[in-house]
C-alpha cells in the first residue's frame, strides 16, 4: 500500500520538511496542513509548505490516510485529541517527536481507536518555525520508526517505505531503547550545549565579553546548539527524564574523571581519551554522516548547498 493524503499538524522545521519533501519525492500524495499560529499558517501558504493549508486541524485530518503530528512533544497529545473524531478510522497516525515513549502514549490515549506507529527522523537544525522547513532535511539521515508490538505490518512498511522515498535510512527499535540511545547522542549534547553557553554568559564579568569575540572557535558549535528551539528542548529534556538523568549520572562520572587527570597531572589518560575521541568522530565521516556542510540549514531551504554528492 501507499498513502494518498497526507496531513502534517504543526508546519515548523519538521512538518514544512516533510511538506516540501513530499511534493518533490512523492508528488502524487495530496498535502494538507495545519499550524496553531495564524501567522505561520500564512507564512506555510506562502512558502507552498504543503497544497492546502486549512484552518482548522479538524479540516487539515478530515480525508487523510496519513496523519503525522510534527508539534513539540509536550503537546502531541492535545493535539491529537482535539482532531480524534476527524481522523478517520482506517488512517495510520504518526509522528516526529524527539522522545518516543511518552509521546506514543500521549497520542494513544487521545487516539484509542486509531492505528498509531511513532517515528522519528533524527535530522534537524537550530531553526524552527514555517521558515526552517527544506526538502532536502531528512537526505541521508536515520529515521527511527518504533512500532507497538504486533502492529498492522502492511501499515509499518507503508510508512518505512514513505520515509525512506523522502531520503531517509529507516532503523526500526522500541521505544524504549530509542529513548535511551537518543538521551545520549542528541538530547545530552544539547543540555551540554545550553549549558556551557549559560555559562560563559554568566561569566562575562570575568571574560569581558571576549565570549563574543573569540566565539569563532569551538565555541561557536556550541552556541548553534544552544539556539535550538527553548520549546521544543524543554518538552524533551521533561519527556525523556529518566533517560537523560541516568546518562547525564554517567555523564557526571566520566567528566570527574577527566577532571581528575587534569588536576593529577595524568597526560596519559587525557591522551588516551582524546584519541579515542578522534577516532570516534573520523568513523562518522568515514560512514558519510559528517554534518560539516556549509549552509546547512541556515537559511537556503534547500541544505545542499556546499554539499558533494
Ligand atoms: N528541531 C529538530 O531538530 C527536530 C528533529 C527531529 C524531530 N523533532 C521533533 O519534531 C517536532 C516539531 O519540531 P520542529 O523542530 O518542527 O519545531 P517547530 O517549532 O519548528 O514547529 C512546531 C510547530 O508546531 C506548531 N504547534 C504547536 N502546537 C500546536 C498545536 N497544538 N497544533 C498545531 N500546531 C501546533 C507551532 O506553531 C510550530 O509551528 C517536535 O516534537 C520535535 O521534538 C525536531
Ligand atoms: O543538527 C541539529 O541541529 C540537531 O540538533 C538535530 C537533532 C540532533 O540532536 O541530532 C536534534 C533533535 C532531534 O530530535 C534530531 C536531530
Amino acid at each position: 500500500m501507499s498513502f494518498q493524503r497526507l496531513a502534517i499538524i504543526g508546519l515548523g522545521l519538521q512538518g514544512g520538511s516533510i511538506g516540501l519533501a513530499v511534493q518533490e519525492f512523492l508528488p502524487k500524495i495530496a498535502t494538507t496542513g495545519y499550524d496553531i499560529s495564524p501567522d505561520f499558517r500564512a507564512r506555510a501558504a506562502e512558502r507552498g509548505l504543503v497544497h492546502t493549508v486549512c484552518d482548522t486541524a479538524v479540516e487539515a485530518v478530515r480525508d487523510a490516510d496519513l496523519v503525522i503530528f510534527c508539534v513539540p512533544p509536550g503537546v502531541m497529545g492535545d493535539a491529537a485529541a482535539a482532531v480524534r473524531d476527524a481522523i478517520p478510522a482506517n488512517a495510520l497516525v504518526s509522528d516526529v517527536g524527539s522522545s518516543k515513549q511518552a509521546v506514543a502514549k500521549a497520542l494513544g490515549e487521545a487516539l484509542p481507536d486509531h492505528l498509531v506507529i511513532p517515528a522519528h527522523p533524527v535530522a534537524g537544525t537550530e531553526n524552527s518555525g514555517p521558515d526552517a522547513g527544506f526538502a532536502h532535511l531528512f537526505r541521508n539521515r536515520w529515521c527511527i520508526v518504533t512500532p507497538p508490538e504486533h502492529t498492522d505490518l502492511l501499515k509499518l512498511s507503508a510508512l518505512v517505505e514513505f520515509w525512506e522515498t523522502l531520503g531517509a535510512n529507516v532503523e526500526i527499535m522500541t521505544a524504549e531503547h530509542h529513548d535511551l540511545v537518543l538521551a545520549v547522542t542528541s538530547h545530552l549534547p544539547h543540555l551540554i550545549a545550553y549549558t556551557i553557553v549559560g555559562t560563559a554568559s554568566d561569566l562575562e564579568d570575568v571574560t569581558q565579553s571576549e565570549v563574543i569575540k573569540y566565539s569563532a572557535g569551538g565555541f561557536r558549535d556550541f552556541t548553534r546548539i544552544a539556539a535550538s528551539d527553548p520549546t521544543m528542548w524543554r518538552d524533551v529534556f521533561l519527556s525523556n527524564k529518566d533517560a537523560v538523568l541516568t546518562m547525564l549520572q554517567r555523564f557526571t562520572e566520566d567528566l570527574t574523571a577527566l577532571q581528575r587527570a587534569i588536576r593529577v597531572g595524568d597526560g596519559d589518560a587525557l591522551f588516551e581519551h582524546f584519541a579515542r575521541t578522534r577516532a570516534i568522530r573520523r568513523s562518522i565521516i568515514e560512514e558519510g554522516q559528517d554534518d560539516s556542510r556549509p549552509d546547512f540549514g541556515r537559511g537556503d531551504h534547500d541544505g545542499t548547498k556546499g554539499l558533494s554528492e
